[in-house]
């Protein structure tokens, strides 16, 4: 088995340029143009760019959202289409996503404890003896009470709703997350309680992290390495303390240069 968490070859994505009415040919968006990138297990691999950079779109790849138009990726050792061919189940496993806005992403008519057992029961086929354990070292794993699991999504705030749902994302034991944008919603304070939590669990459970987000200061305060996307492709990849101090490309000393300040003392 690969020493990498996931791995990614020549990975293209391009977006419509099918024939038209009359056949004329639509554009075509090249979205993700050739990249080849690794996850090493363990490790936090942040993903920055500006928007329309492509970062999503490889994360949904990743994921099992949408098909390369070309390239290859092994998630955890195992061939991507070998995962796609096995369907979403096989994905959920091994992969997960954790999106930006915590309470969208939970269904408000259902009480956490609900939310928690769809993955346990359609994902892991646990009975409902194993669910109810499973649940209860769910939330306390995320740091919250136990009476979380007869409430409501909107009886939290964004940033309790946001381990509610990294609860969620480990419930079926999947080791690799795609963090797109986890904390971009929180407040200041809240977003440094979250990333604690996010190193504690990588820690504990040998998780690795893809963590995208437009925020530098984020970016760089919780990861080991991060890669510079730009018009679909990586242009600069290193360890976040040498990119940040000495970038080497034009396009990350643009981005530096852009943000409004790099080292906040909250993160430090
Ligand atoms: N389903 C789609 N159909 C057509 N074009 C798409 C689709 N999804 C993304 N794109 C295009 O692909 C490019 C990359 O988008 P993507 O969302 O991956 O960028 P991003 O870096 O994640 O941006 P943001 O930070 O705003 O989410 C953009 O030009 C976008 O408009």
């Amino acid at each position: 088995m690969s020493d990498n968490a996931v791995e990614m070859r020549d990975l293209v994505k391009t977006f419509g340029g099918g024939r038209r009415l009359f056949g004329r040919k639509a554009s075509e968006v090249h979205a993700v143009k050739g990249i080849s990138l690794d996850l090493q297990r363990g490790e936090t691999l942040g993903i920055v760019g500006e928007s329309g950079s492509g970062k999503s779109t490889l994360a949904r790849m990743l994921v099992g959202l949408e098909a390369p138009t070309s390239g290859t990726m092994q998630i955890d050792g195992k061939p991507w289409a070998e995962l796609a061919a096995t369907g979403s189940r096989a994905f959920g496993r091994t992969i997960q996503y954790v999106f930006q806005d915590p309470v969208a992403s939970l269904n408000p008519r259902k009480t956490i404890g609900e939310i928690l057992d769809v993955p346990l029961r359609l994902l892991c086929g646990y009975d409902a003896g194993k669910r109810a354990s499973r649940k209860k070292d769910l939330v306390d794993a995320v740091q919250m009470p136990l009476d979380t699991l007869e409430r409501f999504p909107h009886e939290f705030s964004g940033g309790q709703a946001q381990r509610i749902a990294i609860a969620r994302a480990l419930a079926a034991e999947a080791r690799i997350l795609v963090l797109d944008e986890p904390v971009s919603a929180l407040d200041v304070s809240v977003q440094a309680q979250v990333l604690l939590l996010l190193q504690q669990l990588r820690d504990d459970l040998g998780l690795s992290y893809l963590f995208i987000s437009h925020d530098l200061a984020v970016v760089e305060s919780i990861s080991d390495r991060v890669a510079v996307m730009y018009l679909g492709e990586v242009v600069e990849v290193g360890p976040a303390a040498r990119l940040f101090a000495a970038p080497q490309h034009d396009y990350t000393r643009a981005l530096i240069a852009s943000a409004p300040r790099l080292t906040s003392p909250d993160m430090a």
